[in-house]
């Protein structure tokens, strides 16, 4: 197991789970910025949470291809550190956001079999970070958050040269085993840590967080 796995809550939307993100030592947190997502929040919430969120720990924004004028509003209004790309954008599209708002950008790449495997290549030549999660069911509503694991197998022993996140279905009970198989050193967890689609459960939250640190 690496020494240091840094752990992201994503989707909170309240003050509790953002609390218990920060006392269990997750390094990133996630804000959903998705309408049909039931962890979606919106502008003035968003502000009022991440003013909460201590220096040091990363407030990512997630957005599924949003325009300029969502992003420009976006980053006027709330005070963040990462923009996370969960939609179709392309290599090209990823470049613009990284020049237009100065600030480093994560990008979702879905993993489902071999085949998927290529385009994290491509994404590590342009963003900041990569995030390999599960790739959508086709009838899914949501291009993520959806619980459910990939094959790790598929990038076990991988070495990548940009930073990346292992994500997709990890909850308390198997994120020991998904970095001891894949050697990732980050992990993201959304539905793992919740009681309900949306409602995250701060018990949840701290076992993941205490695992995903070999406690
Ligand atoms: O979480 C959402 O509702 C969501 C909506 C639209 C795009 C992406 C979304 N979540 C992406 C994440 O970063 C999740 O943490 C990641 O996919 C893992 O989710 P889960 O399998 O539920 O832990």
């Amino acid at each position: 197991m690496p020494a240091q796995v840094n752990v992201k809550i994503c989707g909170l939307t309240d003050r509790a789970s953002l609390d218990a993100a920060v006392a269990a030592g997750a390094r990133y947190v996630g804000l959903v910025f998705f309408e049909k997502s039931p962890r979606h929040i919106g502008l003035p919430e968003a502000a009022e949470l991440a003013a909460a969120i201590p220096e040091g720990i990363c407030k990512v924004a997630l957005v599924v291809d949003a325009p300029n004028e969502f992003l420009d509003r976006l980053l006027a209004e709330v005070p963040l550190d990462m923009l996370q790309l969960h939609g179709k954008e392309s290599p090209a599209r990823v470049i613009e956001i990284k020049a237009r708002y100065g600030l480093p950008v994560m990008k979702a790449v879905g993993i489902a079999d071999a085949a998927d495997l290529p385009p994290l290549e491509t994404y590590m030549q342009v963003a900041d970070q990569i995030l390999v999660d599960a790739k959508p069911p086709k009838e899914a509503v949501l291009p993520g958050g959806n619980g459910l694991a990939f094959d790790w197998r598929l990038i076990a022993g991988r070495r990548w040269p940009v930073p990346w996140m292992l994500a997709g279905g990890l909850t308390p009970d198997n994120v020991e085993e998904a970095i001891a198989m894949t050697g990732a050193n980050q992990v993201d967890v959304s539905s793992g840590v919740e009681h309900a689609p949306g409602a995250k459960d701060t018990s949840k939250i701290a076992a993941f967080c205490g695992a995903a640190h070999g406690n």
